[in-house]
């Protein structure tokens, strides 16, 4: 690639909500400019298909197989409405960047001889050939499967894309995406990288809000904010033993889901729903605060991103948690909160048709650095 390129990258994480995409200019020094954003919703019985197939179920392939299907055909659509904004034509892009749904990560799962290490395995629903007949382009899909066969968790595998847009040489910086999960990236001035999961992000709020509500998110953190935490509840949820483990460490819905909050909440007194929604809040600002005391001391800002940037209460929560170091939105930095995500599986499609290795073994554990992602003709 020797002049600029378009590449899409699109992302549907762990919240469910549904699905955004950009379009961005590479140039070949890999300097990125989004030239367009997209969002398109999941209808409520897709996504409680898809929040259905986050566990063991009847007729589960056959299930999956056609939620893939779907995916696929929720992706072409926002690659529709980017080329729409744009006038790009489908030739003009150079590959689609798409990540799927994940529906199971376990990277640690047993699957070998007992002399061998695990593989385990990561599993992001998706149709790659239907979404290059569907559009028109070549896609990129399955980034996580060859670090985890590297021996590596697969994930995260944002933090070597946050370093390129959010690195900076005059001190370490945090970046806090909070989609579904949560994840940090610390970035040091010298250009070296940690990254792993922290935990929760939205998951757990949003399902008690929809639970309690009837809304798929606490919009601003409102609703928690008019409750009280409770600190007995809090405890026992940051007792949760993978928030104490080192990285490298991913996680998902496999742990942290409606059945592992049940737990936490049975044999405690009756709380007010708010209260619960509130004790949440705290629990996803915590954990996160935990991890930049002790694996980011003198980090000089936290960059948050992802869907919990809005929610108000929450990004208050983590400033009161970390005095002195100034809690921002990505915006801030140039790229919205919604973007980030969608624009690092940009970069990454732009990364694997390069055939450059994209992860970084200082985050995901692997052997080495690997091209990460297959490719699925136009
Ligand atoms: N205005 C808002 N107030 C509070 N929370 C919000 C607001 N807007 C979005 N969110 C939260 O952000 C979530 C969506 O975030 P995002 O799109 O980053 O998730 P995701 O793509 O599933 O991320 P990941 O892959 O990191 O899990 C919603 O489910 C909701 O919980
Ligand atoms: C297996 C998987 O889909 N993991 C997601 C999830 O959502 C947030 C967090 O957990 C992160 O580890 C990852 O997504 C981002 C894009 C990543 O790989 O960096």
């Amino acid at each position: 690639m020797s002049t600029d390129a378009l590449f899409i990258g699109l992302m549907s994480g762990t919240s469910l909500d549904g699905v955004d995409g950009v379009l961005a200019r590479f140039s070949p020094d890999g300097t990125m400019q989004v030239q367009a954003h997209a969002f398109n919703p999941f209808p409520d019985a897709f996504k409680a298909e898809l929040l259905q197939l986050n566990q063991s179920g009847p007729d589960e392939l056959h299930r999956a197989a056609l939620a893939g299907n779907g995916i696929a055909r929720h992706y072409a659509q926002v690659v529709q409405a980017l080329l729409a904004q744009t006038g790009h034509a489908p030739e003009a892009v150079t590959a689609i960047g798409a990540h799927g749904q994940t529906v199971r990560h376990r990277p640690l799962e047993f699957d070998g001889l007992p002399d061998q290490p695990a593989v385990g395995y990561t599993l992001q629903l998706n149709n790659p050939s239907l979404l290059a007949e569907l559009s028109g382009i070549d896609v990129v899909a399955d980034f996580r499967s060859r670090d985890l066969a590297a021996g590596g968790q697969g994930a995260p595998l944002v933090p070597a894309f946050h370093q390129g847009v959010f690195g900076q040489s005059q001190g370490c910086v945090a970046v806090l995406n909070i989609g579904g999960i949560s994840n940090l990236s610390v970035l040091q001035p010298d250009g070296h990288v940690m990254g792993w999961d922290c935990g929760p992000g939205n998951a757990l709020m949003d399902h008690w809000c929809q639970t309690h509500t009837g809304q798929a998110f606490d919009r601003n953190g409102d609703w928690a904010a008019t409750g009280q935490t409770s600190h007995t509840l809090l405890e026992r949820l940051l007792g949760e033993s993978y928030l104490s483990k080192q990285p490298p460490k991913s996680t998902g819905r496999d742990l942290f889901n409606p059945a592992w909050l049940q737990q936490h909440l049975s044999n405690l007194p009756d709380l007010p729903a708010q209260d619960i929604q509130a004790t949440l809040t705290a629990f996803t600002a915590q954990a996160c605060v935990r991890d930049v005391h002790a694996h980011a001391p003198g980090a000089q800002r936290l960059i948050v991103c992802g869907g919990g940037a809005f929610n108000g209460h929450l990004m208050s929560l983590l400033a009161q948690g970390l005095p002195g170091v100034p809690v921002v939105s990505s915006e801030a930095h140039g790229l919205p909160p919604l973007q980030v995500e969608a624009a690092a599986f940009a970069w990454l499609a732009f990364k694997a048709v390069r055939r450059e290795p994209a992860s970084l073994t200082s985050v995901t554990g692997a052997r080495g650095a690997r091209v990460l992602g297959a490719v699925y003709p136009r």
